[in-house]
C-alpha cells in the first residue's frame, strides 16, 4: 500500500516536471512556427526528398525554437515575475532551475543542429541558429527592453520558418521564401500589439517599453491598421508572380479584409475585450493563411 502511494506521487511528480520543461518550450507557438515552415517545403520546388528528411528538418527546426522559447523563459524571469499573464511560469516560480532550463535548452539546440545537418543542410542549419539568436538573445535580452519597435524588428525572428523549411529543400535562398518571411513580419505587430494594449498594465508594471506604454493605445491601433493593410499588400504578390493562384488569392483577401476590418473597429470602439478577441483572431488567420497557401498548391 505504502509503495503504490509512493509510486504514484513519484509519477505524479515526474507528469509535473515534464510538463515545466514543455511549457518552456512556448509548445503551441512551436506547432505554428513548425506548420509554417511545413508550408516552406511544400511549396518549394520538387527536390525528390524523402519525408523521412522532411519531417526530421521539421523536427530540427523545431527543437531550436523550443530551445529558443526556453532561453527566453530565463532571460525573462524576472519581468515574467512582475506580469499576471506570465507570474506562473515554471522558471519565474524557481518550479524549474536556471541551470536545468538551460541544460534543457543546450540539449536541444545540440540535437536540433544534429537533426538538421544529417537531414537537411548547411545553410538551413545556419538561418535556424540565427532565429534561434534573434528571437533569444537580440529581442529578448536587448531589444524586449530598449525600444517599442522591439517586436518589429524581433519579429524576424519568428517570421523565419518558412523560408527555414524551403531551404531545407533547395538548400539556396530564392525570392519566394522572402515573401513568405515578410508575410508573417508584417502580421506580427498586429497580433502581439493587440494582446499588449489588453495587457498593457502587466508591461508598465515590469517597466517594458511595448509600444502602448510608450505611445498610447489608440496610437498602437493606428499603427496596427497600417500593418494589416501593409500584409494585405503583400499577400497580393504571391498571386501576382504566380507562386500561388486564385485560390489562395480568395482565401487571403476574405482573410486580410477581416483583420482590417476588425482593426479599424478595434480603433474607433475600443475595448480590452475586443483587443483580446483580435489577439485570438490573429493565430486563426495565420493558420488559415498558411492552410490556403498549402491547399493552393494542391488544387492548382
Ligand atoms: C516577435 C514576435 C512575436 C511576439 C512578440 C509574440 C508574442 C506573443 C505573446 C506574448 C503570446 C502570448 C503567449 C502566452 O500568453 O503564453 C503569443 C501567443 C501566440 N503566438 Fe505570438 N508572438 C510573436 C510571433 C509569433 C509568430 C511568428 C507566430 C507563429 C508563426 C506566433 C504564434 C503564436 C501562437 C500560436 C500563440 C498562441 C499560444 C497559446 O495559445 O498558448 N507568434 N505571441
Ligand atoms: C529557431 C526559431 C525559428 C526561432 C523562433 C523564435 C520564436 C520561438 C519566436 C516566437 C516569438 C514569440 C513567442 C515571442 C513572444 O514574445 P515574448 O517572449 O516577449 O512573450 P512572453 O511575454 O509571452 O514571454
Amino acid at each position: 500500500m505504502k509503495t503504490a502511494i509512493m509510486n504514484q506521487s513519484v509519477h505524479a511528480s515526474w507528469w509535473h516536471s515534464v510538463g515545466n520543461y514543455i511549457a518552456i518550450c512556448k509548445a503551441k507557438v512551436v506547432a505554428m512556427l513548425v506548420i509554417t515552415a511545413w508550408v516552406g517545403i511544400a511549396l518549394a520546388p520538387e527536390m525528390d526528398r524523402s519525408w523521412i528528411s522532411q519531417i526530421m528538418s521539421l523536427l530540427g527546426i523545431g527543437a531550436l525554437a523550443a530551445a529558443a522559447a526556453a532561453v527566453n523563459h530565463v532571460v525573462d524571469r524576472e519581468i515574467d515575475q512582475k506580469m499576471a499573464r506570465t507570474r506562473h511560469r515554471p522558471v519565474a516560480t524557481d518550479r524549474l532551475t536556471v541551470r536545468d532550463a538551460l541544460l534543457f535548452s543546450s540539449g536541444l539546440t545540440v540535437i536540433g543542429v544534429v537533426v538538421l545537418l544529417q537531414w537537411s543542410n548547411l545553410l538551413c542549419t545556419v538561418l535556424t541558429l540565427l532565429a534561434l539568436l534573434g528571437y533569444a538573445v537580440v529581442y529578448t535580452l536587448f531589444l524586449k527592453r530598449a525600444t517599442p519597435q522591439n517586436i518589429v524588428i524581433g519579429g524576424l525572428a519568428g517570421a523565419m520558418p518558412p523560408l527555414l523549411g524551403w531551404v531545407s529543400e533547395t538548400g539556396q535562398l530564392d525570392a519566394e521564401p522572402l515573401l513568405l518571411v515578410m508575410i508573417i513580419f508584417a502580421w506580427t505587430p498586429p497580433h502581439f500589439w493587440a494582446l499588449a494594449i489588453a495587457r498593457r498594465n502587466d508591461y508598465q508594471r515590469a517597466n517594458i517599453p511595448m509600444l502602448p506604454v510608450t505611445h498610447g493605445t489608440q496610437f498602437t491601433q493606428l499603427c496596427m491598421i497600417v500593418y494589416t493593410i501593409l500584409l494585405a499588400l503583400i499577400c497580393i504578390v504571391p498571386y501576382l508572380i504566380s507562386m500561388s493562384g486564385w485560390f489562395y488569392l480568395v482565401c487571403s483577401s476574405v482573410l486580410n479584409g477581416w483583420f482590417i476590418v476588425k482593426s479599424v473597429s478595434l480603433y474607433y470602439w475600443p475595448s480590452d475585450e475586443k483587443a483580446m478577441a483580435l489577439f485570438r483572431f490573429s493565430i486563426s488567420h495565420l493558420l488559415l493563411l498558411f492552410v490556403a497557401l498549402f491547399a493552393d498548391k494542391w488544387i492548382m
